[in-house]
C-alpha cells in the first residue's frame, strides 16, 4: 500500500496550485522544501518503499502547476540524488535528499541576490521602468539598483486577473521607490506618453530557442515595447530554463479557473483564462541570470551547460517520467 504523504507537503502542494504560494522561483524553492518536509517525516518501511514514496510526493508536486520549468527542475534536481545513487540505508538516502534539497534552495537564494546586483548595473539614474506582475528577480534588480543609489520610477502593471502587480507596487514602495499602478491595458499609452526607458520583466521558462514564458500580457508589452525601441529585458534564474525544449517540447500555457475573470458569467458568454504567453527572442534585448546576461540566442548553451546531456538524453530523461507518471 502507498505511504501515506505528510500533511504538510499536501498543503505545500495546496498553496502551488491556489497560488497562495506563486511566482516560478518560489514555487521551485516551496517543492524543494516539500521533498525535504517529505524525507524528513518518513516512517513507515524501508529503502525501496522510501524511494517509491518520494516519487509519488515528487509527482504530486510537478502536477500542481504546468508552466513554470522552476518546478519540476527543482524536484528533478533534489530526486537526482535517488535516482542516480545506489544506497545501503534508509537514512544515507534520507540524508542525500535533506542536503540536496537545502543545496536548492540555497543555490537559489543567492542566484535571486545576484541577479540583482547584475542587473542593477543595467539601471540609470534617471530611468522610468515598466514592469509586469510580480518577480522576485525583477524585485531583486529594483531594489538593489535603489540601495546604490540609483533614482528611478518604476510603472507597475495591475497583471489582471489576479492583480500580482500589486504586490510589486506595495513592495516598491516599501522600499522606498517611487512607483505608479497602472492597467495593463494602458501599457502601450505609458511607454509613449512616460518616455519609459526600460522594460523589465521575470520569467516562469525560458525555451531552448530563447523565448520567454512568463504572465500573460507580457508579450503584448514586449510589442510595445519594439514599437518604441525601448530595450526589453527578462531576469531569470537558469534553473527556469527548460531541458525538455532542447528537443522540442512546447510548453504547457496554464489554463486558470474562468471564476478568477469573472465570478458570475451572464449566460451565453465562455470565459478562457490562460495564465501564460510567450515572447520570442527576437523581441528580448537580453536575459539576466545568475551566470551573467545573456542575449536569448544563447539559451541552448546555458541549457547545455546546465544539464550536459545530449538531446537524446533528454528526451530518454522525459520518457522515464512519463511512464513512472
Ligand atoms: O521567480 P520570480 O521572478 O519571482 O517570478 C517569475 C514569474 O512567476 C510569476 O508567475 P505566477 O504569479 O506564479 O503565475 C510571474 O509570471 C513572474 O514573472
Amino acid at each position: 500500500m502507498a505511504v501515506e504523504v505528510p500533511g504538510e507537503v499536501r498543503r505545500i502542494a495546496e498553496d502551488i496550485k491556489t497560488m497562495r504560494i506563486r511566482g516560478a522561483g518560489r514555487i521551485a524553492r516551496a517543492a524543494a522544501r516539500a521533498l525535504m518536509i517529505a524525507a524528513q517525516e518518513y516512517n513507515s518501511g524501508g529503502l525501496d518503499e522510501f524511494l517509491a514514496y518520494m516519487e509519488d510526493v515528487a509527482r504530486l508536486l510537478v502536477s500542481t502547476r504546468p508552466t513554470a520549468v522552476s518546478l519540476p527542475n527543482a524536484v528533478n534536481y533534489v530526486m537526482r540524488v535517488l535516482r542516480e545513487n545506489r544506497f545501503q540505508s534508509l537514512e544515507d538516502a534520507r540524508r542525500a535528499v535533506v542536503e540536496a534539497a537545502r543545496g536548492f534552495i540555497e543555490y537559489s537564494e543567492q542566484a535571486v541576490k545576484r541577479i540583482g546586483e547584475i542587473g542593477a548595473r543595467l539601471i540609470r539614474t534617471g530611468d522610468r521602468i515598466l514592469t509586469h506582475c510580480n518577480s522576485s528577480a525583477v524585485e531583486s534588480i529594483l531594489v538593489t539598483a535603489w540601495r546604490s543609489g540609483k533614482r528611478f520610477h518604476v510603472y507597475a502593471t495591475e497583471t489582471r486577473p489576479r492583480f500580482q502587480g500589486y504586490i510589486t507596487a506595495r513592495n516598491l514602495a516599501k522600499a522606498g521607490i517611487p512607483v505608479t499602478l497602472v492597467p495593463d491595458s494602458a501599457v502601450l499609452q505609458v511607454i509613449e506618453t512616460k518616455r519609459i526607458t526600460r522594460v523589465i520583466v521575470g520569467a516562469d521558462t525560458v525555451t531552448a530557442n530563447g523565448a520567454v514564458i512568463n504572465k500573460i500580457g507580457t508579450s503584448q508589452i514586449a510589442l510595445a515595447a519594439r514599437l518604441h525601441r525601448v530595450s526589453f529585458i527578462v531576469a531569470t534564474e537558469t534553473y527556469k530554463f527548460s531541458p525538455y525544449t532542447v528537443v522540442g517540447q512546447p510548453v504547457e500555457i496554464e489554463e486558470r479557473p474562468p471564476e478568477e475573470v469573472l465570478e458570475n458569467p451572464p449566460p451565453g458568454i465562455r470565459i478562457r483564462n490562460p495564465a501564460f504567453d510567450a515572447t520570442p527572442p527576437e523581441y528580448i534585448d537580453m536575459i539576466v541570470t545568475e551566470r551573467g546576461i545573456i542575449p536569448p540566442k544563447s539559451a541552448a548553451l546555458v541549457l547545455w551547460e546546465m544539464f550536459r546531456r545530449s538531446p537524446a538524453e533528454v528526451h530518454q530523461l522525459r520518457v522515464e517520467e512519463d511512464s513512472t507518471g
